[in-house]
């Protein structure tokens, strides 16, 4: 929800405006609960939670409503909820502050408004949310409450002490799991998030990648790329952008010509050579075991065509049973592959043809096409154009970022090996779709300053701040 949140904000809707449908959403409830001149007691707590309900004060002048704002009004916790409560005082809607748990007095309501905690709720109730959940349930009222009642955790339907006993629950934009072991009505509200906020990668996505302040060396990734051959600056640009996009460590393995000049790019690659001119069956069981130890293999950058080289992969994926991005020439072994391995395939749409896949101009029939076809491989996809189309499992993502720049040779490379970094520390679907996000953000960042004269390694510099996210 949070993600969904920075990507609706992203795309020109922001939360206070999310807020005030909230607002609006649980007083066409309450017309549905109580007539004209009844009774309403709106609990309001300091987050967004009491922030929603604040604005539905505004909606619901033909009622005899009194709002209690639990706390001070200086530490209501968000700009927004600040604001609409300034609102009320302003417009002088019948309000008063809750200092004192012992003097709450919730009066005879004909209708209670719940909006103390909603999904920020930790632990158990503190005061004063205690006592007037207490009062709450002990009311001759109906309960209607916004989003979750209460001290009930969204997810589980569990509470960690007492929480409010509600009759009703209207809640936004989805259904939350935990709300349908309860006892009560409840109304999902749509709050005019554009799907897009859930389809399209955005910002939003990045709050996934946010780092445990106690985190250790390797605890980020330690990323083998697999690669080389007839190209050699394709194996260095994806192990570099595996480094850029976060991973603690980057390794290549490729012929030992190549390893010369990949060493000879960054100081901060760890390279290891095999014997021979390109990748070839007999380097297999060597490769099984230096990757055994790495989190995420990316297969394919610069290795070529040659049938050595593919049953080289080929019969490396027969045995590999652990993460891999599959790029270039090394895709077309994909389908007729039996492998343990959890695969995420970086195709353009020309390899998507090769490797027996359907795609179409219109973004949202290839969405439908790349799913099904992620789905009959049993892999994630990533099939990238001017919109990336990523699926897998029963999810699909679409990304538009990035530029007709782009299209200069070795961005490709940078995706996989920024994949391979993400995909040590997100689930594949997510790694793919953050990895095509930031890569392509840091093309538009390339662009800005270098127009269609953009270079892979100009995308390299800006993964870093292609990945930086947003404060929530
Ligand atoms: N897209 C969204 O996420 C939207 C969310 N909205 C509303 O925002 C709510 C979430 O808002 P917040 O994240 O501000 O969280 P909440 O308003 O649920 O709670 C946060 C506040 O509760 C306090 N708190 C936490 N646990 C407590 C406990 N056990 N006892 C006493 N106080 C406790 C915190 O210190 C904080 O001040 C949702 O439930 C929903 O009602 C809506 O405004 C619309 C859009
Ligand atoms: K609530």
């Amino acid at each position: 929800m949070a993600a969904v949140d920075v990507n609706a904000e992203a795309l020109g809707v922001p939360r206070k405006q999310l807020m005030e449908s909230s607002g609006n959403a649980v007083a066409r409830v309450c017309r549905d609960l109580v007539d004209p001149g009844a009774t309403v007691a709106i609990v309001a707590g300091r987050g967004n939670n009491g922030g929603d309900a604040l604005v539905a004060a505004r909606f619901l002048q033909v009622y005899d409503v009194t709002v209690h704002l639990l706390g001070r009004p200086e530490t209501i916790a968000t700009d927004i909820a600040r604001e609409n409560w300034d609102a009320l005082v302003a417009s002088e809607l019948d309000h008063r502050t809750v200092t004192d748990s012992a003097a709450f007095d919730l009066g005879d309501p004909d209708l209670v408004v719940d909006a103390m905690l909603g999904t920020g709720v930790t632990g158990s109730l503190r005061e004063p949310e205690a006592t007037a959940a207490k009062a709450i349930n002990d009311a001759d009222a109906s309960v209607l409450a916004v989003d979750v009642p209460s001290g009930i955790d969204a997810d589980t339907g569990e509470a960690a002490g007492d929480a409010v006993d509600a009759d009703h629950v209207v809640t936004f934009h989805d259904d939350k799991p935990g709300l349908g072991d309860l006892d009560c009505d409840v109304t999902v509200a749509d709050i005019g998030i554009p799907a897009a906020a859930e389809r399209f990668t955005g910002p939003g996505d990045l709050l996934a990648l946010r780092r445990d302040a106690q985190s250790h060396k390797g605890d980020h990734g330690d990323v083998l790329v697999v690669g080389g051959g007839p190209y050699t600056g394709a194996p260095a640009l994806a192990a570099q952008a595996a480094l850029r996009a976060g991973a603690d460590l980057a390794r290549v393995a490729c012929p030992e010509h190549v390893a010369r000049e990949v060493q000879g790019y960054s100081e901060n690659l760890i390279v290891r050579g095999f014997a021979g001119d390109r990748l070839a069956p007999e380097h297999v069981p060597d490769l099984l075991g230096f990757a055994a130890d790495r989190d995420v293999v990316v297969f394919g950058p610069g290795l070529g065509d040659d049938d050595d080289s593919l049953d080289a992969v080929r019969a490396f994926l027969d045995s590999y049973d652990g993460t891999a991005v599959v790029d270039a020439d090394a895709l077309q072994v994909v389908p007729d592959v039996d492998t343990e391995a959890t695969l995420i395939c970086t195709p353009h749409q020309g390899e998507l043809r090769q490797m027996g896949g359907e795609t179409d101009a219109d973004w949202d029939v290839r969405r439908d096409l790349v799913s099904d076809f992620a789905a009959d491989l049993g892999h994630t996809l990533l099939v990238k154009g001017a919109y990336d189309v990523i699926a897998g499992g029963d999810e699909s993502r679409v990304n538009r970022t990035g530029n007709p720049g782009m299209t200069v040779g070795g961005t490709g490379d940078v995706l996989a090996g920024a994949t391979g970094a993400l995909a040590a520390v997100l689930p594949p679907l997510d790694a793919a779709a953050v990895a095509a996000y930031a890569n392509g953000r840091a093309g538009d960042l390339a662009a800005d300053e270098f127009d269609g004269g953009l270079v892979a390694t100009d995308l390299l510099e800006r993964l870093p701040e292609a990945l930086r996210g947003v404060d929530e």
